[in-house]
């Protein structure tokens, strides 16, 4: 480019700094000014306002000053955070204002407009013109889907169309133009070259600057209810997820807060790994959690849940074990859609006959019967839904535990409890009663002013003496303290056996058959049946239950919901069932749902396809609702490694590589594990003396990470991590990690601990060997001791190198 042309864009960038810093050094004693006024009101609060309740008219007069002096302080306080945040901003900007420019002519204008843009506004003194765009305003889209030539956006007020006249990115560190690209087809690839070639970080890295036009499309999709985006490994699905959070909560900034956002995530690492984005955005992060915690939650302590990550280690290493091939048919069975159509014909039985209630019992005493409650839960309407009978069986039973207490209180052990309290246990209840007398005096007082006033005497009721009272309401009291738990649990529904009812669809074919109406179920039934009321009986649950489990009990109980949850991201969504797609959708009726995976990368049992047509994702909201976006560029790796792993798949032949060049894949056969791992250390200490700073050594399951973890620490590999499901965040260095926990994360250099058949072979397997080799960005290494895993096998030779 011209000298000429850099003079000037520089001088620009110098001009829009000094506004900038002109701007921040205003608002600093702006800041303080109102932090110190705010902190003064606080201070002074009750001395600004006297207390004066001594009648109606001071205390009504109090309580305005009081509002109005709350009224100033919360203005004080909005208005400092507010300025805090303007001041954020600006100083975000400050060392590099923005990253792109597009020269912009509308029909109809004689002149066109330079846009820049950044990671937010800046406008100048005038309040009118815009020397900085955020990249979320509708302008800026063009800049991300267009090439120079016609062009058109969308505002909310209609399209708008023009001519794009130039569009340019910029390098800017510290105030200084370093590098600067006029773009023609696709958002330059210089710049996007340049971000590649970076080293992988602990912490995932914005995008902004860089977002390519098929993201851009996901990052800003604002019609559908359901958007589904099915990406290959690399393809920027996490990266424009959290871009769209940013951008949604810029442009419902009023209506929308970030913790009505809520984030579904692999694993706890993968939390720590993300959550820097939008804070380098100026955006506060959106909740994050896993499903394992929300079905933890919603289970309750009655059971103990196995994690997706056990179940997930049983599939892989317990293929000797007995029964195993019956468990892998229960899990797939249990994430079915056909299981979930069981479940609700089971509720529909359940309607019937055959529910199975918890009796209530008291001091060794039955106060209702099971059977009690069966005979009136049956004789409500049977058209009426089952919560609804729930709902009203509730209510029938709290009102027959009144009745009962009522009756209680005259029993023996209350008056010996009455002799045996102890003092602290008297004082509390006596406490209690004071309250009650004060409430009672109050009555009394009121009463008899009452009688004064309309000469009437009130009726025999009012006659009684407190004193004699008392006792009554001690023995009241203990009664009432007795029932408390009782009407506790009515309140929870523990009335109801969901764990009987549950249980009880696993006793034989011919029940389930009867009560499910199904035809076809897996051919190991039985053993299914013995392995999932074993577990029970030991109140743990598989993870594959827990879904149907919450699902039956919902049947039963009626739905809980989350109606505050405007949005729910669910990243690596093949891993989802469709059973677990169901249930957050009911979980968060008013949400709109945004899920990004890759079937390339299923390795769980539950795995849900995202784009066929008859997957099951399309059903959840209808297919009008349903938006599905298909990424094929793969960012993260090298060609040469995106060459290699789109071979693996047997169906990866539409991923597209990056142009990015690397050295290809490296296969190493050693003899024995000793000399494997000896050359390991050697080729990490290359690596690390290569420049890169974040390797893994990638196993197949966390067993196998222990035992390599234990191995190359004793043939000294100084500073190793090992990562485990309890690792809530990792650093730079060198890493040894199951695949599994891999997921949605990067490094350097991968180096994958054993290729061999034993642990690659089976066709489950083949994903697994994918999802761990593609977490590679710059360099790819295989080890084996033995064979090949058949997958690499069949490779062409020409897409790897060999060692020895
Ligand atoms: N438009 C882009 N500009 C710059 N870097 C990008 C872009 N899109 C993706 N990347 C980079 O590519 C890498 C992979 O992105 P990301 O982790 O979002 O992919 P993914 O599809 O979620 O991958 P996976 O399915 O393997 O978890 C990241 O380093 C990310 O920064």
């Amino acid at each position: 480019m011209e000298a000429k042309e850099w003079r000037t864009e520089q001088e620009r960038l110098n001009q829009v700094r000094e506004k900038l810093k002109a701007r921040i050094d205003e608002l600093e004693p702006e800041i303080t000014g109102l932090h110190d006024q705010a902190a003064e009101i606080r201070r002074r609060f009750w001395e600004e306002v006297t207390v004066n309740t001594s009648s109606d008219e001071e205390f009504e007069e109090t309580f305005y000053t009081i509002k109005q002096q709350a009224a100033v302080l919360s203005e004080r306080e909005r208005g400092h955070r507010l300025l805090t945040q303007q001041w954020k901003s600006l100083n975000r900007l400050f060392p590099s204002p923005y990253f792109g420019r597009i020269d912009f002519l509308e029909d109809g204008l004689k002149q066109s407009e330079q846009i820049y843009i950044g990671v937010s506004s800046f406008v100048a003194e005038d309040g009118l013109s815009f020397l900085v765009y955020d990249w979320r305003t509708p302008i800026a889209s063009l800049y991300y889907d267009h090439s120079p030539g016609p062009a058109a956006y969308v505002t909310p007020g209609g399209q708008i169309t023009g001519m794009m006249e130039l569009k340019r990115q910029y390098q800017i560190h510290d105030g200084q133009i370093r590098n600067m690209f006029d773009a023609n087809v696709t958002i330059g690839d210089e710049l996007l070259q340049q971000m590649l070639a970076k080293g992988a970080d602990s912490q995932m890295k914005s995008i902004v600057s860089t977002i390519q036009k098929e993201q851009n499309a996901i990052i800003r999709n604002d019609h559908s209810r359901l958007l589904i985006v099915q990406g290959a490994a690399g393809s920027g699905k996490t990266s424009a997820a959290l871009q769209r959070v940013a951008y949604l909560l810029y442009k419902n900034r009023d209506s929308l807060k970030a913790d009505q956002i809520v984030l579904f995530s692999p694993n706890p690492i993968f939390n720590s790994y993300v959550s820097s984005v939008l804070p380098e955005l100026g955006e506060e992060n959106m909740q994050q959690t896993t499903l394992q915690e929300y079905l933890e939650y919603w289970l309750g302590s009655s059971l103990r849940l196995e994690d997706a990550f056990d179940q997930i280690e049983y599939v892989l290493t317990a293929q000797s074990t007995p029964h195993y091939e019956a468990r892998l048919q229960g899990m797939k069975y249990k994430a079915s859609e056909a299981f979930s159509k069981a479940l609700q014909n089971y509720a529909l039985w359940l309607g019937r006959e055959g529910m199975l209630f918890n009796g209530i019992r008291f001091r060794d005493r039955d106060l209702i019967t099971a059977e009690q409650m069966r005979s009136q839960f049956y004789s409500y309407d049977p058209s009426l839904r089952l919560a609804n009978r729930v709902e009203l069986l509730q209510k029938w039973l709290l009102k027959e535990l009144s009745l009962m207490e009522r009756k209680e209180r005259r029993a023996s052990w209350v008056e010996e409890e009455m002799n045996y309290l102890d003092s602290e246990q008297y004082a509390e209840i006596f406490g209690e009663l004071h309250k009650d007398r004060e409430v009672f005096d109050i009555a009394e007082r009121y009463a008899a002013v009452y009688e004064k006033i309309s000469n009437k005497r009130r009726g025999d009721e009012g006659d009684f003496d407190f004193a004699e009272r008392e006792e009554d309401l001690l023995s009241q009291r203990i009664v009432k303290m007795g029932f408390k738990p009782l009407r506790q649990s009515v309140r929870k529904l523990s009335f109801i056996d969901v764990q009987g009812l549950y249980a009880q669809l696993f006793d034989d074919e011919a029940t389930y058959l009867e009560k499910t109406n199904e035809i076809e179920i897996p051919v190991l039934w039985p053993e299914i049946c013995k392995q999932t009321k074993e577990k029970l009986d030991r109140l743990e649950l598989f993870y594959e239950d827990a879904t149907p489990y919450l699902y039956l009990k919902e049947l039963i109980e009626g739905v809980r919901t989350n109606t505050e949850i405007r949005h729910v991201f669910v990243d690596e969504g093949q891993d989802y069932s469709p059973f677990q797609y169901e249930y957050l959708k009911k979980l968060f009726p008013r949400a709109r749902m945004t899920v990004l995976g890759d079937f390339g990368q299923a390795i769980f049992m539950q795995a849900t396809n995202l784009q066929e047509s008859d997957s099951p994702l399309f059903q959840l909201y209808g297919e009008a609702e349903t938006s599905l976006i298909r990424l094929v560029r793969s960012y993260r790796s090298a060609r040469e490694i995106v060459e290699f792993t789109k071979v693996l798949l047997s169906d990866g032949s539409e991923i597209v590589p990056f142009a990015r060049s690397g050295p290809k894949p490296l296969l190493v056969t050693l003899e024995g594990g000793e000399k494997r791992d000896a050359r390991m250390l050697k080729d990490i200490a290359a690596l690390k003396a290569k420049g890169f700073d974040s390797i893994a050594v990638i196993t197949k399951t966390a067993a196998e990470s222990r035992v390599a973890f234990e191995s190359l620490r004793m043939q000294e590999g100084e500073a190793l991590q090992l990562i485990t499901k309890e690792t809530v965040a990792f650093e730079k260095g060198v890493m040894i990690i199951p695949v599994y926990l891999a997921k949605g994360i990067e490094f350097d250099a991968v180096l994958i601990y054993e290729a061999s058949p034993q642990a690659y072979g089976r066709d489950n397997e083949r994903k697994l060997l994918y999802t761990a080799c593609t977490r590679a960005m710059h360099q790819l290494h295989l080890y084996t001791t033995g064979d090949w895993s058949p997958f690499l096998q069949t490779l062409p030779a020409n897409l790897y190198e060999n060692a020895q």
